[in-house]
């Protein structure tokens, strides 16, 4: 019998590693930018300890791999898995890339470091009340709160079809997305059923990985594993 934690299908949260722009906190939805040499030092360190046989991020216990269009995400993937994985994976249909954990657009807002936003948008007459709060009101030009719900909602009914017959480790049914830091955040937040604007404090930081499941192996109790319990060493 399958160990109930490892069993109940996973969803594995892996923002890209560092690059220039999120080292100086500069927001970058579609620019294309390279890791920077931390970032790949980064990636390397961390798919050592956690992707492989018998590792948290189990190749063989993979259902799919979704993507970022986005270079540093397709790079960050490269890195993390060994060449022999990548091809069993891609031999196995299970990578894709999707345009649905593309960054939130920022539209006018691209490049640009908080503080800069909050100046730019008062000069548009905007926050007279209140601060700039992007899961509220969204980037001009760019994305709205409710279409980037819209994209995740119809990637998460996608994983939860995959799920649904497996809830007990049935099949491969891990989900691996690799993406960036407002959108695997966002994602989170649809996860758990919660709007957008839900004060909910996530933080994700360059190289981190973040882990969904469920609750008492049940399609509808969709959760957030707040601590991992390491597998024990075969
Ligand atoms: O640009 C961002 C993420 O894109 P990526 O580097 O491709 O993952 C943003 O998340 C910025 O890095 C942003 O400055 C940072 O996340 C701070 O946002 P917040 O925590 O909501 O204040």
């Amino acid at each position: 019998m399958p160990d109930k934690d490892s069993s109940t299908p996973r969803v594995f949260l892996y923002r890209h590693g560092q690059t220039e722009w999120s080292k100086n906190g500069r927001y970058t939805g579609i620019t294309e930018l390279e890791l920077t040499q931390d970032g790949v030092n980064q990636v390397n360190a961390s798919g050592k300890m956690i992707v492989g046989s018998g590792r948290l991020i189990d190749p063989a216990k993979l259902a799919h791999v979704y993507i970022s269009p986005r270079r540093r995400a397709g790079q960050t993937f490269d890195i993390a898995f060994s060449d022999a994985d990548k091809q069993a994976l891609k031999d196995a249909q299970k990578v894709s890339e999707t345009d649905r954990l593309a960054e939130w657009d920022y539209g006018l807002y691209e490049g640009l470091l908080t503080k800069e936003i909050r100046a730019l948008r008062k000069e548009h007459g905007l926050d007279t009340e209140s601060e700039w709060d992007i899961w509220r009101d969204g980037c001009e030009n760019g994305e709205s709160a409710q279409e980037v719900t819209d994209r995740l909602d119809n990637l998460i009914q996608e994983i939860r079809a995959m799920h649904k017959d497996n809830m007990h480790g049935e099949n491969p049914s891990d989900i691996l997305l690799v993406a960036h830091g407002h959108l695997l955040r966002a994602f989170t937040k649809r996860w758990l059923g919660y709007p957008m604007e839900f004060p909910l404090s996530l933080m994700l930081d360059p190289g981190a990985v973040g882990v969904l499941s469920y609750q008492h192996h049940s399609i509808d109790e969709p959760a957030m594993l707040v601590g991992y319990g390491y597998p024990l060493q075969e």
